[in-house]
């Protein structure tokens, strides 16, 4: 089988542990050729992000108009989209290349609290790239915001929110509980006719930077091998799960997962 390509477009996290960095790492460990596409640059650590620097809309433009035109992508992940602006670019390539295996997660802020997309951007979002994606992943907090509805604080509640979600018009919409206090972690699947649910026990970790990245990345590495979106959410799952029990104890704040621990399995 040959090697499939994807890209990232998402903010480079200086510390390792999330956007573009834990993206590629996800990619790489898939046995997929990894690609980016950089929206901001951002300075931060295990403790949160202390400084972003967006890319100009027009610099994005090329990174994605140099690799699309020469390399191509079987599949393309989005993380950190900054601005309306960076979204209409996105969404505007997506068209020209008919790129159609898109994982959207859609990165509002940091579990830190930092914000990473613009407030003003979500309605482009909504309206613009939504529309485009095979897979939408939003958390809990997000799903809230893109709903305008009250915190999400049960299955039940997710069982509602992510049928509203569908309406915007990604044909599949993954709702990720990790932030829901349970000795589970559920996470919803709906496809317009059934709400899947793929839970698995919740992990005792306190480094988990990054598996949100990690997973939408890991999604779109196998839909990029042509796997269905079922079976990639139930591989992108069981891959982060390895990972985020072997989360790494650096630096004095929530450290990140571990993508090789796949590897170190699959090696025993
Ligand atoms: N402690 C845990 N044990 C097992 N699975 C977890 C744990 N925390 C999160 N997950 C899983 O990790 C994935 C990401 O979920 P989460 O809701 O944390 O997304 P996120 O908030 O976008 O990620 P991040 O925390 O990186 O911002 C989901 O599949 C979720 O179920
Ligand atoms: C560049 C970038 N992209 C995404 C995240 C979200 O990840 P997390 O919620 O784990 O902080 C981040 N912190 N930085």
């Amino acid at each position: 089988m040959s090697l499939k390509k994807v890209l990232t477009i998402a903010g480079s996290d200086s510390s390792g542990g999330a956007g573009i960095q834990a993206d590629l790492k996800t990619f790489q460990e898939l046995d997929t050729y990894g690609m980016s596409a950089i929206t901001a640059i951002t300075a931060q650590n295990t403790l949160g992000v202390q400084s972003v620097l967006p890319i100009p809309p027009a610099m994005l433009h090329q990174q994605l108009e140099s690799v699309l035109s020469d390399i191509g992508a079987d599949a393309i992940k989005t993380g950190m989209l900054v601005s309306s602006e960076h979204i209409m670019v996105i969404a505007d390539m997506l068209a020209t290349y008919q790129i159609d295996r898109v994982v959207i997660d859609p990165v509002l802020g940091s579990t830190s609290g930092s914000e990473l997309t613009r407030q003003d951007a979500i309605i482009t979002l909504k309206k613009m790239l939504w529309p485009m994606a095979k897979v939408v992943t939003p958390n809990l907090l997000e799903a809230a915001i893109l709903l305008e509805c009250p915190p999400i604080e049960s299955v039940k509640e997710m069982e509602e929110a992510v049928i509203k979600l569908y309406d915007f018009g990604a044909p599949y919409v993954l709702l990720k509980g990790g932030h829901l206090p349970s000795d589970q972690s559920i996470d919803l699947l709906f496809d317009g006719e059934t709400v899947h649910h793929f839970s698995s026990p919740r992990i005792k970790q306190r480094h988990t930077h990054g598996t949100g990245c990690t997973l939408a990345s890991a999604i779109a590495a196998e839909l990029a091998k042509g796997v269905d979106v079922i079976t990639a959410v139930q591989t992108a799952k069981s891959f982060m799960n390895n990972a985020i029990k072997e989360g790494i104890a650096i630096g004095s704040g929530s450290g990140p997962i571990n993508q090789a621990a796949n590897r170190h399995r699959s090696n025993e």
